[in-house]
This record gives structure tokens, sequence and C-alpha cells, in this order.
């Protein structure tokens, strides 16, 4: 059995309490690993282990010598990458596929970008005048934050955790990490490359455990911690939010979305199915940028719903270890209760459900009955203030929507408490222009979706989140500005 400890200082360590959880396989049900618990004393460990290692080598590293270190972390993950794809997937229960091209390739590139980006970025300069005629000097001057706290959820946890983790060491920051419960291996996988590379003691922490009462809280709630980036849930958001309000804590924040998808009847079908599958049951739709809304020009709304009924119905469902499996399970038994939860309250609220509904009827002795697998499901019929339409479900499913103009299918896609993206399948420029920058969402895709360049500006609007990252504007949360005046 696989025992996932802390990592602090440097070295693995037991939770001090002695006390482990159970992480359970959503592929078959079955426990995989132990997982320790940290409880304040490691959390209180780790943030001082982190404020250490900010005025040890690392704080004294040069910028290029410390983005060297991080293209090394790099290229190490890359050579590891058998090891942290078949962490994710057991942990996960993502296809292969998913981890391989995905996940896994953009937690090196996350380490990449943001050490190329930081070798390369200045700050701002301003000449200013004086009466006396001698003039000043303003410098722009950045400084790592200090201790970052990073929460990341379950639903890719190697990319997600990787993409707060390479910005904030970019920047001189030390972190200390609390991945999701459910999702241990590779954040703890990755002490191991750091060590490799010769990362100092102390830069990169893990502290493994729950959030409220546990870990996560008391990371948050630590007065040691200077900031705080979060990727979850809404509702998560909102008690990390007041937990950070102590100390005046700044907050970074991705959140849940509610995304819709447009298809005009110009769009061309063979590129609106192709996407909207992707968008729509990736990752068994546990995906923040996933679609769960989709509006059909009427013309095409038939054809449309037929197709990726049929797409759908292709998916086929399995375990990583399963060959040619396109669809796993969901995360967890609990979080599968939830899903079932609006796959029954869409059939209670007469829903037409064009296929799936419910739980896959495999054969007796076959090990998915033990996992936590629902059929890919697609309904319609159901009016836009319906709980399916405007709550995040986060699995795999959606409610497609006939419209007949512009004007309406913008009201109804932006009517909504969310605004992290939105995907638009037509092939008028113009009007995927006009209609995306209504969207009023944070990353509109036109024709394509998850195609992600990361120096852009990522993050959502509205219920979806606080800040954005990605690129330069990574800094914005990573570094403490110093404006210096110099009287010339
Ligand atoms: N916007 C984005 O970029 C983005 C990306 C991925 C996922 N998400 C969202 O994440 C959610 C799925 O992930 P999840 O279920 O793991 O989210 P979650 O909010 O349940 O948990 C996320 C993390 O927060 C921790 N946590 C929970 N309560 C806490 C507390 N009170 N204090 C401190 N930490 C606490 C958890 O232990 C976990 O590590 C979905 O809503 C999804 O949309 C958003
Ligand atoms: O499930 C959510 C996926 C989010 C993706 C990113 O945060 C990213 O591509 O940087």
């Amino acid at each position: 059995m696989t025992t996932h400890k802390l990592f602090i200082d440097g070295e693995y360590r037991a939770a001090q309490s002695g006390k482990t959880f159970d992480k359970i396989s959503p592929s078959t049900g079955e426990k995989i690993a132990d997982v320790h618990e940290a409880l304040a004393e490691d959390v209180n460990d780790a943030v001082e282990a982190a404020q250490a290692a900010l005025k040890g080598p690392w704080g004294k590293m040069p910028k290029a010598q410390r983005c060297d270190l991080l293209m090394k972390l790099a290229d190490a993950i890359d050579a590891r990458k058998a090891d942290f794809m078949e962490a994710e997937v057991q942990d996960t229960g993502h296809t292969r596929g998913f981890a391989e091209k995905v996940e896994i390739p953009r937690g090196a590139a996350n380490f990449r970008i943001f050490a190329e980006m930081l070798k390369n970025t200045g700050g701002e300069y301003f000449h200013m005048d004086t009466p006396d005629g001698t003039g000043a000097a303003n410098l722009e001057l950045h400084r790592p934050k200090g201790v970052i706290g990073v929460i990341s959820p379950w639903n890719a946890p190697f990319l997600l955790m990787t993409w707060k983790v390479g910005p904030a060491l970019a920047c001189g920051n030390t972190v200390v990490v609390k991945p999701s419960e459910e999702s241990p291996a590779t954040a703890t996988l990755l002490g191991e490359v750091m060590n490799e590379v010769g990362i100092p003691k102390g830069v990169y922490n893990v502290i493994h455990g729950f959030g409220p009462e546990s870990a996560g809280e008391l990371l948050t709630q630590h007065p040691g911690v200077n900031g705080i980036t979060f990727t979850g849930e809404t509702r998560t958001g909102e008690a990390i939010m007041k937990q950070a309000a102590v100390g005046l804590r700044d907050v970074s924040f991705e959140l849940g979305g509610k995304n819709p998808a447009i298809v005009f009847a110009d769009a061309d079908m063979d590129k609106a199915i192709e996407v909207t599958m992707r968008s729509c049951f990736a990752n068994t739709g546990q995906v923040c940028l996933g679609t769960e809304r989709i509006y059909v020009e009427r013309p095409v709304f038939e054809e449309f719903v037929s197709r990726l009924k049929a797409g759908a119905e292709a998916l086929i469902q399995g375990g990583p270890d399963t060959d040619g499996a396109t669809i796993g399970p969901l995360i967890s038994a609990e979080h599968r209760e939830k899903v079932l939860s609006y796959y029954k309250k869409a059939a209670d609220l007469g829903a037409q459900i064009i296929t799936g509904g419910g739980v896959p009827d495999f054969p007796d002795g076959d090990y998915r009955n033990g996992g936590f697998f629902v059929e890919p499901t697609i309904w319609t019929g159901l009016p836009e203030d319906s709980p399916i339409v405007r709550e995040e479900i986060f699995g795999p499913c959606c409610h497609i929507q006939p419209f007949d103009s512009e004007d309406e299918v913008i009201a109804m896609a932006t009517d909504t408490n969310y605004g992290l993206s939105a995907t638009i399948l037509t092939e008028n420029l113009s009007r995927a222009h006009r209609v995306g920058g209504q969207m009023e969402a944070g990353l509109v895709w036109v024709n394509s979706w998850f195609l992600r360049d990361l120096r852009t500006a990522f993050g959502g609007s509205k219920s979806s989140g606080i800040g954005r990252e990605g690129g330069v504007h990574s800094l914005e949360f990573y570094t403490e500005r110093t404006n210096l005046c110099i009287k010339l």
C-alpha cells in the first residue's frame, strides 16, 4: 500500500499526530493509499520552513539562477513523465490520454513559461520633471510576496497545482501546498524532483488533509502565510476569503463555472461536435472550463442534438488500465452522489433525457461496478431558470436549448452568476467578435475549447474568481511592487 507523507523542509515526514486517512481509487472503489493528515504542528513547521527558505539560499539567489533551476525542474518533470502519469491516473481515474497529452506536459510547461517570462520581464520607468529642473527617476521594483499558501482541487491536480507553484517560485516566493484530499500523489512526488534538481529545502512544502478544521483551514488562517492562491468551488472561496481577511492577506481565486457554448447555424458542424464533445465530456465533465449549457440555433438544433447523442453514446467507460477507454469515473462516491442528485432532479423537473441519466449497467463481476461511473447525459426541454441550467454540476452532462436570435442567446448565455468561459461555434468572424465581447466571461473560445496560451490572462469574473493569472499578469499577485523615486 502506498503511503503519502508530508513534504516539509526538503524531507518526507509523518504527521506528528500519527493521523492518516484513506485514498480511494475512483475506478475500483478500493483503497489505494494511506495519506498523512497535517494538523496545526505540521502546518506550523511547513510555514516556518517556507519562511526560513526566504531568508536562506533561495532568497539570496540571483533571478537568472533561480529561473535556470526552474527550467531544470521542468526538464526533470518531463524525464519522470511516466511516474507522474501513473500517480495522477491512479488518484483521479483519468484516461491516460488526458494525463499524457494535457496534464503532465502542462505541469512542466507551468514552470518553463514563468521561468522564461521572469527572466525577460522588467518594470516601469518614468522620468519626472521637478521645479528645480534636475528631475527624478521612478523605478518599479519587484519583490516576492513571501510565503504563498496554495490550495488546489482534484480535477486536474498536477496541472492546477503547478499553475500556481510555477509563477510563485519564479517570482522568488516559497510555497506551502495543500493539494486536495482526493489527489495527494503528484504533489507529493514533486518533492522528490525538487530535491533531485537542487531546489533549496523549504522552498516547496506539501501538507495533506481536508479543508475545514484540517490542513486547508489551518494553512489559510496561518499568520505566516502572506498570500493565498486557491482553485476550487465558489463556496470554498468564500470561506477562504474570510480566513484571509484576518491579517489582510491577498487572495487569487479561480472558482466554478456554468459555461455556455453557442452553436450558430453557420457553424462547421463537424467542428462543433468535436469541440463540444471535448468541452462536455473531457475528464468526465470535471473541468471548470467545461460546457454544461449549450445553445443551438434552431435550424440546426435537431441535427446537433442527434450527433452529440451519437458521440456521447460512443464513449467507452473505463479506468486508466482499460485499453481504449475514452471516459473515466467521477472522482469519489460523494461527488457521484452530487451528480446523480442532479440527474434525478432533471428527470423530476420533466427534462427530456436524450441519453444517459443514470449509472451504467456493467456486467456482473466487472471491476467498474466498484468505481464511481455515471452515464454521459444530455437533456433538453428545461426552462432557463431550472437548477440544471443554473448550477455547476461538474459531471459529464449538458442541457441543450434552441435559440432564434443573437440578442436572445446573448441574454440567455450571460444570465448566470458565473463568468469563467464561453465557447462560440460560427464561421462568421464578425459575429464571433461581436458576441464574444458580450460574454461577461474571462475566456471565450471561438471554434475551439481549452486552447491555452500561458502568456494570456486566465481567470473568471462574477462568482468564477478574483484576479487573473498567466504571463505577466501573474506578477500582480506573486510580487510586491516598490516604486523607487530617485531625485536626480
Ligand atoms: N476556475 C478555475 O480555474 C478552476 C479550475 C479547476 C477547478 N475549479 C473548480 O473547483 C471545483 C472542484 O474542485 P474541488 O471539489 O476540489 O473544490 P473544493 O473547493 O471542494 O476544494 C478545493 C480545495 O480546497 C480545500 N478546502 C476546502 N475547504 C477549505 C477551507 N475552508 N479552507 C481551506 N481549504 C479548504 C480542499 O481540501 C481542496 O484542497 C469546481 O467548482 C470547479 O469549477 C475551478
Ligand atoms: O479544470 C480546470 C482547468 C483549468 C485550467 C487551467 O487553470 C489552465 O489551463 O491554466
